[in-house]
């Protein structure tokens, strides 16, 4: 059998497997390690003396050696361009007053609608190839620039298209259901989340082009009993939850995504001791999207408390035209660590395996036998390099089930 087997040496393995991780190496990093690969998932994880010595191995040398990265927060899915919206923020714009004149999301929107399914799957493809480049196999991808039904089903429908190409990263698609509300309901908002609800989320289902639904809740948003109108019949329906929450207003938001059961709670800028509490019970992740708040210009969410807490952290990097015009996780890492006060390990637990658990995927983000040979080669002696702001793609090799979708030997 030893025949189709291959291994890579380096001298770290960070594996990210919580049962290599100690208090003193929550990443269960083996140094002067070996993994082992066979037929796309990992066979085996040790130091490298210990590597059956039948093994063809390629020696990486200097080199880390991590799980794929798992980007759980995107908006890749896009057209368009709003770089007069970011000039007019840099100035002191505001975000939300922006929106309410019928800019933000709305622009968005509208270049997602006249653009075809043809061309809007070109762009997503060419971002999904750079993110691979940056070290990400899996992806989560959200609709919510659609708006109209006609419009949502071609963003999912494109999304869905790209979840079966083998060299480009995994897919998980969202329908962020309720993200804005189109110029066409903006005197008929009530009937437009019904709409949402009662014709779009069953079409979703049918087509089965979601595995998560999601909606932006907050104070100028969607409100708490739009989310949970939406929510409750989703959860029917047998979609799980990742909700936008607190970004710019605690609006109870958390609390509401643990009634339901909601796998995540994204931005968290404004959560409340309350809020956290009910996120730890639930066991529902918090997700933190440090580029949106840097092109922001806010204060961290409370990442002390939440940590206090026992939330568990995840970092995304909310690609997306507006907030977080930027592709790369890793540079949401480096944010994270400089901005949040997140340790570097903190960072790649929260973009490798419980990235991957707040999606509901066991079988990636940390390397160990079973698990996907979804992994990275990075150009850079330690994982603690992995965490700075380089600003360019870091990574030698990327595979995902064992095959490159990056790089080459
Ligand atoms: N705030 C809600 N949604 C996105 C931004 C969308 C946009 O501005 O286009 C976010 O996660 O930051
Ligand atoms: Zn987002």
């Amino acid at each position: 059998m030893s025949s189709t087997r291959k291994a890579f040496a380096a001298s770290r393995i960070v594996t990210c497997d919580e049962a290599r991780a100690t208090s003193g190496d929550p990443l269960g990093a083996v140094a002067n390690g070996a993994v082992v690969l066979e037929a796309g998932k990992i066979a085996w994880v040790g130091p490298r003396q210990e590597l059956d010595p039948a093994v063809p191995v390629t020696d990486l040398g200097n080199a880390v050696v991590t799980p794929g990265l798992v980007d759980a927060h995107t908006h890749l899915a896009w057209a368009g361009s709003r770089h007069g919206e970011y000039a007019v923020r840099m100035a002191g714009g505001d975000y939300e007053a922006i929106a309410k004149a019928g800019g933000g999301i709305v622009s968005t929107f509208r270049a997602v609608s006249e653009a075809s399914h043809e061309e809007l799957r070109a762009l997503l493809t060419a971002r999904l190839r750079r993110v691979a480049q940056l070290g990400v196999t899996t992806c989560e991808v959200k609709s919510g620039y659609g708006l109209l039904p006609e419009h949502e089903l071609k963003q999912l429908r494109v999304i869905a298209s790209c979840a079966n190409e083998a060299d480009l990263p995994g897919i998980v698609p969202t329908f962020l259901a309720l993200h804005a509300l189109p110029p066409e309901a903006r005197t008929d908002r009530a009937g437009y989340v019904r709409r949402v609800i009662d014709e779009l989320l069953p079409r979703v289902k049918e087509e089965n082009l979601a595995t998560y639904v999601d909606a932006y809740l907050d104070a100028n948003a969607f409100q708490i009993d739009e989310g949970r109108a939406l929510g409750e019949r989703a959860r029917s329906f047998g979609f799980q939850l990742r909700l936008h929450v607190g970004q710019f207003a605690d609006i109870g938001g958390a609390e509401l995504a643990a009634e339901l059961g909601a796998h995540s709670v994204d931005h968290l800028e404004a959560v409340g001791d309350a809020g956290i509490a009910a996120l730890h019970e639930a066991g529902t992740h918090a997700v933190l999207l440090p580029i949106a708040s840097f092109t922001l210009k806010q204060a961290p969410p409370p990442v002390a408390k939440l940590r206090a807490a026992g939330v568990p952290l995840v970092v995304a990097s909310d690609a997306n035209p507006g907030t977080a015009p930027s592709e790369s996780l890793p540079l949401a890492l480096a944010l994270a660590v400089r901005n949040y006060d997140v340790t570097p390990e903190e960072a790649l637990l929260g973009a490798t395996r419980l990235a991957a658990r707040s999606l509901g995927l066991n079988d990636r983000g940390a390397l160990r036998a079973g698990a996907a040979a979804d992994l990275v080669v990075w150009d850079l002696p330690h994982e603690h390099a992995i965490v700075q702001p380089w600003g360019t793609p870091r990574t030698r090799l990327v595979l995902r089930n064992g095959a490159a979708i990056s790089g080459t030997l």
